[in-house]
């Protein structure tokens, strides 16, 4: 394999004078060009460990490298510059037009406004919103769908090789999920990126991503592609797999097979 583009050796992070133990000795690659999802329930580490990569969050112990370097010798700043980052509410800050936030980084960065104006412009046809109708309008203006679609192109603003997102589609109708996600899907293959993306939805998880990790109590329980997944003997891995596996069943028997779609 090649050099993994993000790697966690030992990682442990702690709060609270140590009594909160967010990520235990979690070791983990992410090669280039991959997408990972990380899976795990409410408090088990999926946000501190995404976190960790780009320094928001600081390491207690262990170490983490990002296109071979570790974080802890490039400044936050500029390596928070390399690395896309889509919250889970979008994130958008809400005085700002859709121009003026996907425009933010591109703009500190000292791009020329007539770049930042002809960039904004592909990103948002990249992120298919219309560019007359969207370029000047507030986020609270936007559906939630369209907010997730800005939060994307902010995100790819400076043209990262990583993304990480952080349940990017949790809040969403299940269509508008379902179309966000195989959107980004195109957009990681057709722009190669190496993207992390954390989802409590086992199903979105196994649709969208080459392998998955699975977190719980800050440990990594396990990582791979669904079917290596399926072989782990960890009881709460199991149950995380019966659901999908049991929905679909489901489905097939209760779906006619062309269905009314
Ligand atoms: N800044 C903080 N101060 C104290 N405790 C924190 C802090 N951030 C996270 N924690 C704790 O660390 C643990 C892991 O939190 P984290 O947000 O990483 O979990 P998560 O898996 O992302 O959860 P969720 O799915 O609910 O977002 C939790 O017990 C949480 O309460």
């Amino acid at each position: 394999m090649a050099a993994p583009l993000i790697a966690y050796t030992q990682v442990g992070k702690t709060f609270d004078g140590g009594r909160v133990v967010a990520v235990d000795d979690v070791s983990l690659e992410v090669a280039e060009g991959e997408f990972l999802a990380i899976v795990g329930g409410s408090g088990s580490g999926k946000t501190t460990l995404l976190r960790l990569a780009n320094r928001l969050i600081e390491t207690d112990s262990g170490s983490i490298t990002v296109e071979g370097e570790d974080v802890r010798s490039v400044d936050p700043i500029l390596l928070r510059r390399r690395i896309g980052y889509v919250f889970q509410s979008g994130g958008l800050f809400p005085h700002l037009t859709v121009t003026d936030n996907i425009g933010i980084t591109p703009k500190l960065t000292g791009t020329p406004p007539a770049e930042i104006s002809a960039r904004v412009d592909e990103l948002l046809d990249l992120v298919r919103l219309d560019r007359a109708e969207y370029r000047d309008r507030l986020p609270h203006e936007l559906s939630g769908g369209q907010r997730q679609r800005v939060g994307v192109a902010r995100a790819l603003a400076a043209k990262p090789r990583i993304v990480l997102m952080d349940e990017p589609f949790g809040a969403l109708d299940p269509l508008t999920r379902d179309a966000l996600g195989d959107d980004f899907r195109e957009l990681h293959r057709t722009l190669g990126l190496t993207t992390v993306m954390i989802t409590h939805d086992m199903t979105e998880a196994i649709l969208l991503a080459d392998r998955i990790a699975v977190m719980g109590g800050g440990r990594l329980l396990a990582q791979g592609t669904p079917p290596e997944l399926s072989e782990s003997d960890d009881a709460y891995v199991g149950e995380l797999l019966r659901t999908p596996r049991r929905q679909a069943e489901r489905l097939g028997a209760l779906l006619p097979r062309d269905g009314a779609a």
